[in-house]
């Protein structure tokens, strides 16, 4: 947002530079324009080759696909609700995310922590807002999931779609969802199955995963502008968000966050061929920038 849409009186308050407007304006997530120069050079032929994927990604997301149920929706979220699963800082949960691999993943062979970084030394090295960074270097820690007791790896990791309504075909491998009970319920497989036109994504149940998991864990234990919180929440939401699916029920509120959401997505997918990074020489920029948006301890 330019300066001079600041009202004069909040300006004057803080008695401004223009370096200090920036800085609030960064902290608050008004500071930021869209496009990236990032991923530019970039071949992206390469990335989500869902065809010609291992059979341990293909086995990952049959199950997933099969498995991911309303009803499964429904208890995951209710025990999300009735426990803590942990308590400690965003650092420390970082470093106990890197014992994981993910089986849905065709393109990383790297540790977590590194995705992590990688994601977010992107994002400062285009500049964007420190917000944006945060979002990066914690978008994936959901899948401590793995940790606290999921089912496996499919109600954690992959891409996320909705249920409680037909399955897109703009998801990867949509033949498997045959096997998924939910295709063959009379109300679940028609086009809006339990939702009304445009009812808007707050409203709708997507697949139960890291995404979902760590957008509740921050949106009361952070100080994240919503853009960041619609990163993180969206960021596996690839029908929506690169396919175009499930127009019909998004509302205007999606529609711009969409476009944070988009924004964050090479970062996140294209970073994954960058060079490897040296974690000791980050950590101290990095719990530097937590201690900016986060509390020092958290429920998980
Ligand atoms: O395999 C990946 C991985 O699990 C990512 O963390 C997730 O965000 C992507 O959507 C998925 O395709
Ligand atoms: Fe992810
Ligand atoms: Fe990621």
């Amino acid at each position: 947002m330019p300066i001079a849409t600041i009202a004069p009186s909040v300006a004057q308050d803080l008695d401004a530079t223009s370096d200090a407007i920036d800085e609030v304006n960064q902290l608050r997530g008004r500071l930021w324009d869209e496009d990236s120069e990032f991923d530019k050079d970039k071949d992206k032929e390469g990335f989500r080759d869902y065809e010609s994927a291992c059979d341990r990604v293909k086995n990952f997301y049959k199950e997933q696909h099969e498995k991911q149920t309303v009803a499964f929706n429904i208890k995951a979220r209710m025990d999300f609700k009735s426990r803590r699963r942990a308590r400690m800082g965003v650092w420390e949960a970082i470093e106990l995310l890197n014992t994981l691999v993910d089986e849905s993943d065709p393109d990383t062979s790297l540790s977590q922590i590194e995705h992590l970084l990688q994601t977010a030394e992107a994002i400062r090295r285009d500049g964007k807002p420190e917000w944006m960074q945060a979002a990066g270097l914690v978008h994936d820690l959901g899948k401590l999931l793995l940790l606290f007791g999921s089912e496996g790896q499919w109600d954690v990791v992959g891409d996320t779609f909705v249920v409680g309504c037909k399955f897109s075909d703009k998801i990867i491998y949509p033949e498997t969802f045959k096997s998924n009970p939910d295709s063959n319920d009379e109300l679940y497989s028609t086009e809006y199955g339990i939702y009304k036109p445009h009812c808007g994504l707050d409203n709708v149940m997507l697949s139960w995963g890291h995404d979902e998991y760590l957008y509740n864990v921050f949106k009361d234990q952070s100080y994240l502008p919503d853009e960041a919180l619609a990163m993180i929440r969206y960021h596996s939401f690839y029908p929506w968000h690169r396919e175009g699916a499930y127009r019909h029920l998004c509302n205007e509120k999606d529609e711009k966050i969409l476009a944070a959401v988009q924004a964050f997505n090479p970062y996140d997918l294209y970073s994954k061929s960058d060079d490897r990074i040296d974690v000791e020489k980050l950590a101290p920029y990095y719990q530097g920038l937590i201690a900016k948006f986060f509390p020092p301890i958290l429920d998980w």
